[in-house]
């Protein structure tokens, strides 16, 4: 039903999907396999994590788009390097957030696919060697860096998104090792931060993880917030947490409450202070268009769609959002864009939550637009001015492109055989952690 639908045949839409995939995949593979990043103007080679430590995190993050599109010999070729090559016992510290997102729910994902048990050993090596950052703290709030060696931690100057996004990767490596360990220290920390809403029932953002002391006072759906809220709802979704649920619903409810403003008929969630309710500024980042998703997977679809409308208006606007919008007067005061796949996040959630048609339609536009201004000789560009006629484009290409928008659009477009729509789940960085259909 999902490519039928009660709209137009959009698999020709999905095939010029797989079609652009598999070709950047091949550059990839050519130019820079086992680096991180392609640098897709120029055909180099690019560190993310650490420099002169590649991890090849853009093979990991493409393994399951790869295997949706059905694309094996490719998803093979991932395989072979990720199994090859990849060894974590790197005497550097790596950011315990990203490695999270990035590596233990790629591999993870990768494993759900594929059911290649070495990729799931991988998975818990790696998660093994974060660990030290929740078990070396004082409060259960993870430090920021832990090198992946020696297990020494570093940076207590942290945020609700980077202790807090955890559960959906170490709930499943608790699920299918049948260690509690990993879901009970990603829970911990998010019980921590909840504890310290305010009386508003508001968070702010920044927190120390030595002290437990909060560090700002400024909420935001944004980063660094957005993905707290979002692991929450997933700790209810995935696992059937009530308890995470709960907190879910008393801070969404204070979020809507007093973070939601309207403006030109649709909805926004500006900046405010966690204490007053008072609004801190309307700049809204691309990477809250997330929670347009989030809200219309968790029973708000009327404020979800409200605000993705808003979104809409702005992408009708500047062709490819702006990774900073002035809402209120439809301005870009940062007029980059790093190849942000939140849009399309927020559309394939609500497609699925309403079956409404006008989500794939927003997609659709998403992908076109981002092809026409990003893609250039060996792949995909990052661009650093939306408003540039063309387009400016930067030399790098961010390692979520190759799990998340074109990923998106297949799942919106292809129908594939291969997921379960009904038990589909997505973590923050769209790694397919539920709902794979191996025949
Ligand atoms: O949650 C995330 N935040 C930032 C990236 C995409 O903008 C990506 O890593 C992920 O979606
Ligand atoms: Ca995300």
């Amino acid at each position: 039903a999902a490519a039928e639908g009660d709209g137009r045949n959009w698999k020709p839409v999905a095939e010029d999907v797989r079609r652009e995939f598999l070709w950047a995949w091949r550059q990839y593979v050519e130019h820079a396999l086992g680096a991180d990043h392609i640098k897709p103007i120029s055909g180099g080679r690019e560190d993310f994590f650490v420099p002169g430590h590649s991890v090849g995190l853009s093979a990991v993050e493409a393994v399951d788009t790869l295997w949706l599109m059905e694309a094996d010999e490719e998803v093979g070729q991932a395989v072979d390097w990720i199994t090859g090559n990849l060894d974590f016992d790197i005497d550097a510290p790596f950011q315990v957030f990203e490695t999270n997102i990035r590596m233990v729910g790629g591999l993870a994902a990768a494993y759900h696919c594929t059911g290649d048990r070495r990729l799931l050993e991988l998975a818990v090596d790696v998660a093994d060697r974060l660990m030290p950052a929740f078990t070396e703290s004082p409060t259960g709030l993870p430090y920021r860096y832990v090198n992946l060696a020696t297990g020494a931690v570093s940076r207590p100057d942290t945020n609700i998104v980077e202790v807090g996004t955890y559960v959906a990767e170490f709930g499943v490596l608790s699920e299918w090792t049948g260690d509690r360990r990993y879901f009970d220290v990603a829970k911990e920390a998010m019980r921590v931060v909840h504890d310290k809403r305010t009386p508003l029932g508001l968070l702010p953002h920044d927190i120390d993880a030595e002290t437990g002391r909060w560090r700002n006072r400024i909420a935001t759906v944004g980063p660094p917030g957005d993905s707290y809220y979002e692991y929450l709802w997933d700790g209810y979704a995935l696992f059937g947490d009530e308890e995470m649920r709960q907190w879910y619903d008393t801070l969404t409810d204070a979020i809507l409450a007093h973070q939601a403003e309207e403006h030109d008929g649709h909805l926004w969630f500006p900046q405010v202070d966690a204490h007053t309710g008072a609004v801190a500024d309307r700049g809204q980042s691309v990477l809250a268009s997330f929670y347009a998703g989030l809200l219309g997977e968790s029973g708000r679809v009327e404020q979800g769609r409200a605000y993705h409308d808003g979104w809409n208006a702005a992408q009708d606007r500047f062709g490819v959002l702006p990774s900073t919008l002035d809402y209120r007067t439809m301005s870009a005061p940062d007029p980059s864009n790093a190849l942000r796949p939140e849009f399309a996040d927020s559309a394939l959630a609500l497609w699925l939550a309403t079956g409404d048609e006008i989500f794939r339609e927003r997609a659709h536009t998403h992908f076109r637009n981002m092809v026409a201004s990003s893609k250039t000789r060996h792949g995909f560009a990052s661009l650093t001015d939306v408003t540039a006629k063309p387009p400016a484009q930067e030399d790098t290409c961010p390692g979520y492109w190759w799990s998340e928008q074109m990923k998106y659009y297949w799942l919106l477009f292809s129908g594939t055989p291969r997921a379960d729509y009904r038990e589909l789940y997505l973590s923050t960085e769209a790694n397919l952690l539920r709902g794979a259909r191996r025949s």
